[in-house]
């Protein structure tokens, strides 16, 4: 998968090249190329905003350089990208987009700053080009470039043989599966005591059917308590298929 990013703050993207992205960039999995929007200005100080038109607070993305960027990131290969725009007005970004993301070959990511980009910017490549407004959660940010760290985590560590053989993303939550719709419960590991604390003693026992049952259980309890919505959505028939199996 190529995956660009066009920002003002490259520097932000920084973190895509440690821990699992960065190893999946140094393996060949990933390419990721960051680019400055500002190379695409031609004035002395490189402006890349001005006032909206309208009136009100703030300044705008001009598009004049978003569109000499993208035209040129998006000419430099074969075949058409996902353009993905991150807004608080966007879809949700959820497990199921992530997953579809992660089916695609090449996804250009457009990091916004101010108070966004110039409509006309997402109409052009609309036109053109598969493009996703994409919000991370309903909460207000300064800019784009943390949902892109966000993002493509999410989406890279579901292309194949990202996560190393002892992870897996099989069983996580909002994953299919009988314990879709549900969180994670709760993960415990060496030492058996810890400041007088055990472990539960079904995860001791060896019997792997009383263990999935339990992790069912508290994955239930856990979502009840601080996901009720995803109750309504989890499909109890997945359960009780699932414990006759066990
Ligand atoms: N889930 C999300 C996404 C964002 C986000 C993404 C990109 C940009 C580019 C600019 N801003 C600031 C801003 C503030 C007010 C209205 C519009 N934009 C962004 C915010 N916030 N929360």
């Amino acid at each position: 998968m190529r995956l660009d990013v066009v920002t003002i703050f490259p520097e932000y993207l920084e973190p895509l090249n440690v821990s699992l992205v960065g190893k999946a960039r140094a393996r060949g999995q990933l390419d990721v190329r960051v680019h400055d929007l500002r190379e695409w200005t031609h004035d002395k100080h490189n402006t890349v905003d001005d006032t909206p038109y309208g009136g009100g607070p703030g300044m705008v993305m001009k598009p004049e350089p978003w569109g000499e960027a993208l035209d040129a990131v998006i000419d430099s290969q074969e075949g058409d990208p996902v353009i993905v725009v991150p807004t608080p007005s966007g879809k949700p970004f959820t497990q199921q987009l992530a997953v579809e993301l992660s089916e695609k070959p090449w996804l250009v990511f457009t990091p916004a700053r101010y108070e966004g980009i110039d409509r006309r910017v997402i109409e052009e490549y609309g036109d053109r080009v598969d493009v996703r407004e994409v919000s991370i959660g309903d909460y207000v940010l300064a800019g784009g470039e943390a949902p892109v760290l966000v993002m493509v985590e999410a989406i890279a560590r579901l292309l194949p043989g990202v996560l190393g053989n002892s992870a897996s993303h099989q069983d996580d939550s909002f994953a299919p599966g009988a314990m879709a719709d549900l969180l994670e419960g709760p993960v415990y590991t060496k030492p058996p005591e810890w400041r007088g604390r055990g472990i539960p003693e079904v995860l001791l026992s060896g019997h792997h059917g009383k263990i999935a049952r339990w992790r069912r259980d508290e994955a239930f309890r856990r979502t009840d308590r601080n996901r009720p919505d995803l109750i309504e959505r989890a499909d109890p028939a997945a359960f009780d298929k699932k414990d006759r199996e066990t």
